[in-house]
C-alpha cells in the first residue's frame, strides 16, 4: 500500500515535472499511469469517506491530464496541417481518442475504426431516421471550432457522426411548454442558452465544462463484450431511435445497471452508448452529489433527472466508456458533469448551479445521464451512521427513478422527452434494495477473454512499435484474470520500459536534452514478461464468485 502512494506521489511530481518543461507526451503517459493507479487504489478502499476523498484526487489529476491533453491536441493539428484552421483536424484526423492517450507519441492520429457490423448495424443515415423524435443530427455539435478542448470533440467522423464543418448544429428545439426560452445564437450561429437572468460565469462555465463535452467514444474501441453492446443498444439506444416502438409492455427500461470488476470498461460502455444517441449527455459521479453537496444534493439528483439519462455501473470495466460511444455515435451533446467540476470550481453556488442546470438540461434534452459509482450515493438505507442529506438524496433519487417513464412522453412540438438512466457499480451488493429494482436491466461486465485480451492489447499499443520478438497473442494468454484497466497498465509498463532506463537518474531538463528516437526504443516480449509481474491482476477469485451471486440473484439481462 505504501509502496503505491509513494509511486502514485511520484508519478504526479513526474507528469508535472514533465508538462512544466513542455514533454507534453511524457507527461501525458504518466498522468495516465498515475490516473490508473488511483483508479486500482481506490477499488482496494472499503471506507466510503476515504473512497470519496480519494474519488476526488483523481477527479483533479483528471482534470490536469485533459489540459495537458489540449495543449498535445493543439500542437498535433498544427503539426497535420499548417493552415491554422480549426476544421483541417475533423476532416483528417480522429483528436482525443481515449486510446491515443495510451499510444505514446501518436495519441492524435490514429484511422478511424471500422466498425463490427455483427454487432453495430452501420446508422441509418440522420434523414432517414426512424421515428419524428431522433433528433441527433438536428442536434450535432458544430460546437465552437474552438478552442481545443472543444474542437478535439467532434473530431472523430465515424459513420454515425453527422457532424462536419459545414453542417450546422441544430441545438435549435424549441423551448418545452411553459419554458422560458433561453436560445440565442452564439457567434458561430449555433443555438446557444442564453445566460440572462443568470450568473453570466457560471453559464458560461458550465457551457465549456459540461455541455460542450462529447465523450467522442465508438463501439469499436471497445474490445470485446459483445453481449454488453447488444444489449446496450437494445435497452438503451433501440427506444431513442425509435420510440413509436417502444410503448407499453415494450416500454424502455427505467434505467440499466452494469456490474462488474474494476477496469473492465463499463464506463467506456457509458461513453459508447451516449456517442451513440445523440442525446446530451450527463457524466455524473456520485462523488458529485456526496461531499461538499450534501443539503443541495437530492435537488441536484433531481435536475439531472429531469435533463436526461443517468447509467449506473461498476468500475473498471467500461461504463464511462460505454457512455461516451453512445454520445460519439449519436453525436449528442455531452454534458459531463465531474466530481472536481462540482465540488471544486463551483463550491459554494451549488443552489444557482442547479438551478441553471436544470434550465439547461431542458434547454438540451434529450439528455444523457450517467451515474457512475452509483454504490456511493445509493447504498443500503437506514444504516445507523447513515448522513440525513444522503437519506435524502437516496429517496430523491427513487423518486427520480419512478418519474423516468413519465417523462418518456411527447411535448407540444412532438418531441420526445425520453429519459435514459445508466448507471455503474463496483459494489452491487451495497446497493439500496429499492434502488436495485428500479434499475431493471442489470447487466454483468465480465473480465475480457483472451481474443478480448488480445484486441485490448492491440487497441492499446496502435500507433507503438513492438520489437519483432513480440507476440501479442501470447502475451493475452499470460495475461487470464487482468481487467481491460490492468491490461492497460501492462502495456503502459512494458512501453515505458526502455524510456525508464534511458531517463534514470536525470533531471527534467537533462531528460529534454535526449534526442527522441533514443526514448522510443521499442518495447520487447522480455519488457511485457516484467510489466506483467510488476502489474497484478486488480480482481480476486474470491470477487469474481461474488459478482457471479450477485447476478444468479438479481442479474436481468
Ligand atoms: N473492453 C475494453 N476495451 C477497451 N479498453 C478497455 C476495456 N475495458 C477496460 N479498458 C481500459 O480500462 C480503462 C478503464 O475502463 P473504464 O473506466 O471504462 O472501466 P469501468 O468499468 O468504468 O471502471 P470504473 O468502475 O473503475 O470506473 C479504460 O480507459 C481502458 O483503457
Amino acid at each position: 500500500m505504501a509502496d503505491t502512494l509513494t509511486e502514485i506521489n511520484e508519478n504526479t511530481k513526474m507528469a508535472r515535472e514533465t508538462a512544466l518543461f513542455g514533454q507534453y507526451d511524457t507527461s501525458l503517459v504518466y498522468y495516465q499511469g498515475v490516473i490508473q493507479q488511483i483508479q486500482k487504489y481506490l477499488s482496494a478502499i472499503k471506507d466510503p469517506d476515504r473512497r470519496r476523498k480519494w474519488m476526488q484526487a483523481r477527479d483533479m489529476i483528471v482534470s490536469e491530464c485533459d489540459q495537458v491533453k489540449e495543449i498535445c491536441d493543439t500542437l498535433a493539428s498544427f503539426k497535420s496541417n499548417p493552415r491554422p484552421s480549426a476544421y483541417n483536424s475533423y476532416d483528417n484526423q480522429e483528436i482525443g481518442s481515449p486510446f491515443g492517450d495510451y499510444a505514446r507519441n501518436d495519441y492524435s492520429r490514429h484511422e478511424e475504426p471500422t466498425r463490427d457490423p455483427d454487432v453495430w448495424p452501420p446508422p441509418t443515415p440522420v434523414e432517414h431516421r426512424p421515428g419524428p423524435n431522433y433528433r441527433g443530427g438536428a442536434r450535432q455539435p458544430a460546437r465552437k471550432p474552438e478552442p481545443a478542448r472543444n474542437r478535439a470533440a467532434p473530431s472523430r467522423a465515424g459513420p454515425g457522426d453527422r457532424r462536419g464543418p459545414s453542417q450546422p448544429s441544430g441545438r435549435g428545439r424549441q423551448p418545452a411548454p411553459g419554458q422560458k426560452d433561453n436560445k440565442k445564437k452564439g457567434d458561430d450561429g449555433e443555438k446557444k442558452f442564453d445566460p440572462t437572468g443568470y450568473d453570466k460565469d457560471l453559464v458560461e462555465n458550465l457551457e465549456r465544462d459540461i455541455v460542450q463535452k462529447n465523450p467522442n467514444v465508438s463501439w469499436d474501441s471497445i474490445a470485446d463484450l459483445v453481449e454488453a453492446k447488444a444489449l446496450l443498444k437494445e435497452a438503451v439506444i433501440l427506444p431513442l431511435v425509435i420510440p413509436d416502438f417502444f410503448k407499453g409492455i415494450r416500454r424502455p427500461w427505467k434505467g440499466v445497471l452494469m456490474v462488474g470488476p474494476p477496469g473492465t470498461g463499463k464506463t467506456m460502455l457509458a461513453k459508447a452508448v451516449a456517442t451513440e444517441c445523440g442525446t446530451t449527455f450527463f457524466n455524473i459521479s456520485s462523488s458529485t452529489l456526496t461531499s461538499k453537496w450534501r443539503g443541495e444534493s437530492e435537488k441536484l439528483v433531481r435536475v439531472l433527472f429531469e435533463m436526461g439519462v443517468l447509467m449506473v455501473g461498476p468500475p473498471g470495466t467500461g461504463k464511462t466508456m460505454l457512455a461516451k460511444a453512445v454520445a460519439t455515435e449519436c453525436g449528442t451533446t455531452f454534458f459531463n458533469v465531474s466530481s472536481s467540476t462540482l465540488t471544486s470550481k463551483y463550491h459554494g453556488e451549488s443552489e444557482k448551479l442547479v438551478r441553471i442546470l436544470f434550465e439547461m438540461a431542458r434547454f438540451y434534452a434529450p439528455s444523457t445521464i450517467f451515474i457512475d459509482e452509483i454504490d456511493s450515493i445509493g447504498s443500503k438505507r437506514g444504516g445507523g451512521q447513515e448522513h440525513e442529506a444522503s437519506r435524502r438524496v437516496k429517496s430523491e433519487l427513487l423518486t427520480q427513478m419512478d418519474g423516468v417513464t413519465a417523462t418518456q412522453s411527447t411535448d407540444e412540438e412532438g418531441e420526445n422527452k425520453i429519459v435514459m438512466v445508466l448507471a455503474a457499480t463496483n459494489f452491487p451488493w451495497d446497493l439500496d434494495e429499492a434502488l436495485r429494482r428500479r434499475l431493471e436491466k442489470r447487466i454483468y461486465i465480465p473480465l475480457p477473454t483472451e481474443k478480448g485480451r488480445e484486441d485490448l492489447l492491440k487497441i492499446n499499443l496502435k500507433g507503438v512499435e513492438l520489437a519483432s520478438d513480440v507476440k501479442l497473442a501470447e502475451v493475452a494468454k499470460k495475461l487470464d484474470g487482468y481487467s481491460g484497466a490492468d491490461i492497460t497498465n501492462v502495456c503502459r509498463d512494458a512501453a515505458m520500459m526502455s524510456f525508464r532506463r534511458r531517463i534514470s537518474g536525470l533531471n527534467a531538463e537533462q531528460i529534454r536534452m535526449i534526442p527522441k528516437e533514443e526514448l522510443e526504443l521499442p518495447p520487447t516480449m522480455e519488457d511485457f514478461t516484467n510489466a506483467i509481474k510488476k502489474v497484478n491482476k486488480s480482481v480476486s477469485n474470491d470477487d469474481l464468485e461474488r459478482y457471479k451471486k450477485w447476478m444468479e440473484e438479481f442479474g436481468s439481462t
